[in-house]
């Protein structure tokens, strides 16, 4: 029997505990093994393919496999318990159409499945809604980067004591996400907005002010460009299908230590970030074949996987910049599916 997952009962379980253990398993899983830093997990992630729809652009299915092994994820009966080992076969089929949320009907532009597999038969047995699940994981990714390459390279604490100044540049559904869930991680004391539409960035810094504690005493800007978001910001998070570069060396602050979370640009992942900051900056991805494939004319090299850094602690100094790359991975959509399959998997339990 095949069960299905829909998007309402995916979403009922999606919480950042879930999916940032989920999150980091997988980064660590996809490492080479290497006896200096010993990882019982490991993952079988091929290279995944990209199909246009056609002559136009910006219109792509992506197929991404994974198997990953021996990894662990919390208890979703209990995030503070300890934590359980699985193995999961799976493939998620993910369409990117840009050009969705300018429809008449708008549609997000990213939609996705994640296909699992029973790991003795492999026979399929779930089919699992993941345009939340891609948008949450990702953002996830970006959390995770966030405090292995800037935060840790303050201290152990630094994390639940630093304050820090985030920009957004792109209020997409991305750009959204990543606003709500830096100032749900860390102190944020200055959330800059930007976006090309300027009223998107307005809609979600009222949005963000409804649901944000008064006493978070986050300040929300909305910016009339990318250079006044990212002035004064420690961590940039940017996501957009810009080809042009949209934030220059210039417009970050100097010799303080800044963070970017590239995220978006669709068929070239680099083309938002201008080659003046990668060029002084180090640069991580979330997986070395991945950016093989996905990172030709990069211009400069890749210092790690994120994962090694989990492991071996080599973080950033104090006042490097440091780019996660992020473009996304099959294995952290494995780990998540998995996470919310055994969430969904629990007993109902009655209002009373
Ligand atoms: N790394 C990963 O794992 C993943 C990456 N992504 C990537 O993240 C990016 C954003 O995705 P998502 O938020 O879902 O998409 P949305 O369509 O929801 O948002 C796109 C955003 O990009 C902005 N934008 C588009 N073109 C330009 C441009 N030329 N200049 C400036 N801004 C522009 C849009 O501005 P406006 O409102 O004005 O149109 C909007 O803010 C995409 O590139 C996507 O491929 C997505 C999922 C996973
Ligand atoms: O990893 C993903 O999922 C995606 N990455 C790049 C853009 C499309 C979706």
């Amino acid at each position: 029997m095949v069960n299905y997952y829909s998007a309402d009962a995916v979403r009922e379980v999606l919480t950042w505990p879930l999916v940032n253990k989920a999150v980091e398993s997988a980064l660590v899983a996809i490492v080479k093994e290497d006896p200096k830093t010993p990882s019982t997990s490991f993952a079988f992630q091929p290279k995944r393919t990209f199909t246009a729809c056609g002559k136009e652009p910006g219109k792509i299915l992506l197929t991404m496999p994974a198997y990953v092994g021996n990894y662990k994820l919390k208890s979703p009966r209990d995030p503070g318990e300890v934590e359980h080992t699985h193995s999961t076969l799976a493939c998620k089929l993910v369409t990117s159409f840009s050009g969705n949320p300018r429809r008449d009907l708008p549609l997000p532009s990213i939609q996705a499945h994640v296909l699992l597999f029973d790991n003795q038969t492999g026979q399929l047995s779930a089919i699992m809604e993941g345009t939340d699940l891609t948008t949450w994981r990702t953002v996830s990714a970006s959390l995770v980067a966030t405090k292995y390459l800037y935060f840790r390279r303050f201290g152990a604490q630094a994390e639940q004591e630093r304050n820090i100044n985030v920009a957004i540049v792109g209020c997409g559904v991305q750009g959204q996400l990543h606003a709500a869930a830096f100032c749900a991680h860390f102190r944020v004391r200055q959330l800059n907005l930007y976006n090309r539409t300027h009223s998107k960035a307005q809609d979600l810094s009222y949005q963000l002010r409804q649901k944000l504690n008064i006493e978070s005493g986050t300040q929300i800007n909305v910016c009339s460009s990318p250079n006044e978001a990212c002035q004064d910001a420690d961590i940039i998070c940017i996501a957009t299908y810009s080809k042009e570069p949209l934030i220059q060396l210039a417009d970050l602050k100097t010799n303080q230590g800044v963070h970017i979370n590239a995220v978006g640009a669709g068929e070239i992942h680099f083309s938002e970030v201008a080659p003046d900051i990668y060029q002084q900056a180090k640069v991580y991805v979330d997986c070395y074949a991945n950016a093989e494939a996905e990172l030709v004319g990069l211009p400069a090299p890749i210092t790690a996987e994120v994962g090694e850094i989990i492991l071996n602690g080599n973080y950033p100094r104090e006042a490097e910049i440091s780019i996660f790359q992020s473009m996304g991975m099959a294995s952290e959509d494995a780990c998540v599916a998995q996470a919310v399959r055994n969430a969904l998997s629990l007993p109902q339990r009655f209002p009373y």
